[in-house]
C-alpha cells in the first residue's frame, strides 16, 4: 500500500517537474523575444476576454493610448497581438510571414478547394466584370420594382434593411448561377440564408479555436460526423435548381462544339473544369462540389455586399439634408447624358460624388479590429518597429487606428465627410483597409462597389425617402415617387 502511495507521489512529482520544465522553456524562449507590451489584466485565465467581447472599442483605444500602436492582449486563453497603422501594411503585404486566418473554419462544412475557388472568383470577376454590368443593372432595377415598386402613394417600409438584402441578392445570384436560375424564390431564399446557417454552426465558444484549434475542430464537427450538415437543405435546393440547366449546357456544348456560346456566370466556370465535369457527361457531374463552391462564393460576396449596401443606404438617409440634393443632381446629370439607356462603365465612373460617399460610409463603419493573420515566420517575426512575435501568434489589425488617423484621413477624421477622398472606393491603399491589401485584397470589390452605386443611383432618382425615426437603422422608412421627372 505504502509502496503504491510512494510510487504515485513520485509520478505526480515527475509530472509537475516536467510541466515546470516545459513552462520554463516556453517562458525563457519568449523572454528572449522583444515582444510587444502585454496590456494589464486583472484576472488570470480570463485576461481581456470579457472586455474584448463586450467593449472591444474601449479596450483597444485605451490599450493603444497606454502601450502604443503595437501591443498584446490575453484573449480566449491565448496571447494575441494588435497592430496599428504603422505595422498593418507589413502584415498585409508580407505573405511569406503572415497567413490569413479564416475566422470560421468553413472547410469542414464545404466540400471544395477554397484557394482554387478564390482563384476562380478572382479570375471570373476581374476578367468578366465589364460584361456583367448590364445584367447587374437589369436585375437591380427589376429587384427594386419587386421589393419597393411604385410609390405614387407614400409607402411605409418597416424593415428597410431586409429590402436592401432582398434587392442585392437577385443581381448577385444572376452572376453566380445565371439568368435561367436566379429567379427561383426558393433558390434566392437559400442563398440569403446560407451565410447565417454557416456562421451559426460555428457559434461554439471560440475559446477552443484559439488555444486548441485541433480540439475545436473535433468539437464543432461532431454533428457532421453523424451525417448532419447546416447546409444540407441548401445543397438540395441548389442541386435541384441547377441540374436541368447543367444538363442542357453540357449537351449543347457537346452537340454544337465551337459554335456553342458559353453563358457568362460562375456556374459555367465550374462546368469548364474537367475534374468537375469529366467528359462532359451529364450523369457524372460533381454536383456536391459545385453546390459547395457556390456556397463559398455566396459566403464571400453576399453578406459583405449586403452589409455594406445597407450601411451606405442608412447613411444616405441619415445625412439627407447635407448630401441628398447634390447626389441627386449628379445622378440626374448622368441619367440625362445616357438618355435613359443602360449605364455603361463610363457612366458609372462618372458617379464621383456617390463613389466618395460610399467610400466614406465604408471607412467610418464601426469595424475596430479585423482581418486576423497568423504569424508563419519561423521561429519568430521582427516588425520594423523592433517588436518580435513568435511563430503561430495571431495578429489583429487595429483598423480604426488607420481609418481615424488625422495624418492619413485629413481633418476631423472621426467625422463623416463624404468628399474627403481623392481616390475611388475600389482602390486598396495603405490608408483604406475596407477591402484588405496586397495579394489577398478582395477580388470582388469592383463588383460590390458598382452594384452599390447602381442601387443607390436608382433609388436616389426614383424615390423621395424619409426616415420615421432619427436613427434610420431602427425604424421604418417612407418611400414616395419623386415628383421630378426622370428618364428610365
Ligand atoms: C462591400 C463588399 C465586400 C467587402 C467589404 C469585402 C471585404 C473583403 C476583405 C476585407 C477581404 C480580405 C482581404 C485580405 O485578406 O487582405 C476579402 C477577401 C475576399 N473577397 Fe471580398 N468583400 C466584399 C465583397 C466581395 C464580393 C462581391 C466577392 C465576390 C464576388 C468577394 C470575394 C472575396 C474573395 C474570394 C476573397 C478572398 C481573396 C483571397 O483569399 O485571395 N468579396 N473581401
Amino acid at each position: 500500500m505504502i509502496e503504491i502511495a510512494l510510487e504515485n507521489t513520485y509520478i505526480q512529482s515527475l509530472i509537475i517537474g516536467l510541466i515546470l520544465v516545459v513552462v520554463y522553456f516556453k517562458l525563457s524562449r519568449r523572454a528572449k523575444l522583444n515582444e510587444p507590451p502585454l496590456a494589464y489584466y486583472q484576472f488570470p485565465f480570463i485576461g481581456h476576454t470579457w472586455s474584448f467581447l463586450t467593449n472591444c472599442q474601449k479596450l483597444i483605444s485605451e490599450s493603444r493610448e497606454k502601450y502604443g500602436e503595437t501591443f498584446s492582449l490575453y484573449v480566449y486563453g491565448q496571447i494575441i497581438t494588435v497592430v496599428g497603422k504603422e505595422s498593418t501594411y507589413e502584415v498585409l503585404t508580407k505573405h511569406q510571414e503572415f497567413g490569413f486566418k479564416e475566422q470560421l473554419p468553413t472547410n469542414h462544412i464545404l466540400n471544395h478547394d477554397i484557394s482554387k475557388n478564390h482563384r476562380l472568383i478572382r479570375d471570373f470577376i476581374t476578367g468578366k466584370l465589364k460584361y456583367l454590368l448590364s445584367r447587374l443593372q437589369k436585375n437591380i432595377i427589376k429587384a427594386i420594382d419587386i421589393y419597393i415598386g411604385d410609390c405614387a402613394e407614400p409607402r411605409v417600409i418597416h424593415e428597410p434593411s431586409k429590402i436592401i438584402s432582398d434587392i442585392i441578392a437577385i443581381p448577385i445570384a444572376s452572376i453566380i448561377v445565371g439568368e435561367d436560375c436566379c429567379n427561383h424564390e426558393d433558390l434566392l431564399e437559400t442563398f440569403k440564408s446560407v451565410t447565417s446557417s454557416i456562421s451559426k454552426f460555428f457559434l461554439v465558444p471560440p475559446i477552443l479555436s484559439f488555444k486548441y484549434p485541433w480540439l475545436y475542430q473535433k468539437f464543432v464537427t461532431i454533428p457532421l460526423r453523424f451525417g448532419w450538415s447546416p447546409i444540407s437543405k441548401y445543397r438540395k435546393i441548389v442541386i435541384s435548381r441547377i441540374k436541368s440547366v447543367v444538363e442542357k449546357r453540357l449537351n449543347d456544348k457537346k452537340r454544337l462544339g465551337d459554335a456553342w456560346v458559353a453563358p457568362l456566370d460562375a456556374l459555367q466556370c465550374y462546368l469548364d473544369d474537367p475534374e468537375i465535369t469529366p467528359n462532359l457527361d451529364p450523369n457524372n457531374v460533381n454536383y456536391d462540389y459545385i453546390a459547395d463552391a457556390i456556397a463559398d462564393f455566396i459566403f464571400a460576396a453576399l453578406g459583405t455586399t449586403n452589409f455594406s449596401a445597407t450601411r451606405t443606404f442608412f447613411d444616405l438617409v441619415k445625412r439627407k439634408q447635407q448630401y441628398w440634393q447634390e447626389l441627386y443632381q449628379e445622378a440626374r446629370e448622368i441619367n440625362k447624358q445616357c438618355n435613359g439607356y443602360e449605364l455603361t462603365s463610363d457612366d458609372i465612373s462618372k458617379m464621383v460624388k456617390l463613389d466618395s460617399f460610399i467610400k466614406e460610409s465604408l471607412r467610418i463603419a464601426k469595424a475596430i479590429i479585423r482581418l486576423p493573420h497568423k504569424c508563419i515566420s519561423k521561429p519568430y517575426y521582427t516588425f520594423t518597429n523592433g517588436y518580435q512575435i513568435p511563430y503561430g501568434r495571431v495578429v489583429y489589425l487595429n483598423v480604426v487606428d488607420t481609418h481615424h488617423d488625422e495624418e492619413l484621413q485629413g481633418q476631423n477624421p472621426t467625422e463623416f465627410y463624404a468628399y474627403r477622398h481623392d481616390s475611388p472606393a475600389t482602390k486598396v491603399e495603405r490608408k483604406y483597409l475596407v477591402f484588405g491589401l496586397g495579394k489577398h485584397a478582395c477580388p470582388g470589390r469592383s463588383l460590390a462597389v458598382n452594384e452599390m452605386k447602381m442601387l443607390l443611383h436608382n433609388l436616389i432618382l426614383k424615390y423621395d425617402i424619409k426616415s420615421e425615426t432619427i436613427n434610420p437603422i431602427r425604424g421604418s422608412m417612407v418611400f414616395e415617387n419623386r415628383k421630378e421627372e426622370f428618364v428610365n
